[in-house]
């Protein structure tokens, strides 16, 4: 039997998020690409912390189920939307941090803009802290298919890039493997503590 290094990888992936505490009780959802057609995703309300192997379920991108039966992420939409629509994306990371729920409350329109920090480059194709990155904000749904129609259109005119932001909810993002991902998500989520600490020190 081959074994599945990006499984391995994402495994290590959602332990070193449940370390840094970015999933508290049982929230945030994790996935890899399996093809063109599926993505192995977290199954719906485990502690995503300690995860084993069995916990991922195949999903079809197209009807978004897994023909285990079994019941994968309320938040499957979100991931085979963004496998469906960019076939580079090989893995994405849901996560729930303080600093990514707080941050997107306190910046209210739709999206968070990083500029002046060197870890910018961090994420992929950014090359200066001059240049600015922006992280599209959507208001927070309970309605997945609905919600994803709204980043749909919303990426007709600001292409999404590394990740967007639910508001009150916390961060999704991605990359070409679980490596390039897990980076994205360090990243993003460094900026984002900064960003709140200038706020609130430049509030003063
Ligand atoms: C307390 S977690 C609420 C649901 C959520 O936002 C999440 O990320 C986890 O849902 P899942 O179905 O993937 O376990
Ligand atoms: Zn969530």
């Amino acid at each position: 039997m081959t074994e599945n290094l990006q499984l391995g990888a994402l495994l290590a992936a959602c332990h070193w998020i449940g370390q840094k505490g970015w999933s508290p009780a049982t929230g945030g959802n994790m996935s890899i690409r399996e093809g063109d057609a599926h993505c192995l995703i977290t199954e719906s309300g485990k502690d995503k912390g300690s995860l084993t192997a069995e916990d991922f379920l195949l999903v079809e991108l197209e009807s978004g189920l897994a023909p285990s039966g079994r019941r994968p992420s309320a938040e499957t939409g979100l991931h085979t939307m963004l496998y469906s629509r960019y076939p580079e994306t090989g893995a994405v990371l849901h996560t729930h941090s303080v600093n990514s729920t707080v941050l997107s409350r306190v910046e209210r329109s739709g999206a968070l803009v990083l500029e002046g920090y060197e870890m910018q480059k961090s994420l992929s194709g950014q090359t200066s802290h001059l240049d600015q990155v922006v992280i599209p904000i959507f208001d927070n749904s309970q309605d997945i298919p609905a919600l994803a129609q709204k980043i749909i259109a919303s990426s007709e005119h600001t292409p999404l890039q590394y990740g967007f932001l639910l508001r009150g909810h916390g961060l999704t993002c991605w990359g070409r493997d679980v490596a390039e991902a897990r980076r994205h998500l360090e990243g993003l989520e460094f900026l984002f503590q900064c960003e709140l600490q200038r706020r609130l020190l430049e509030a003063k």
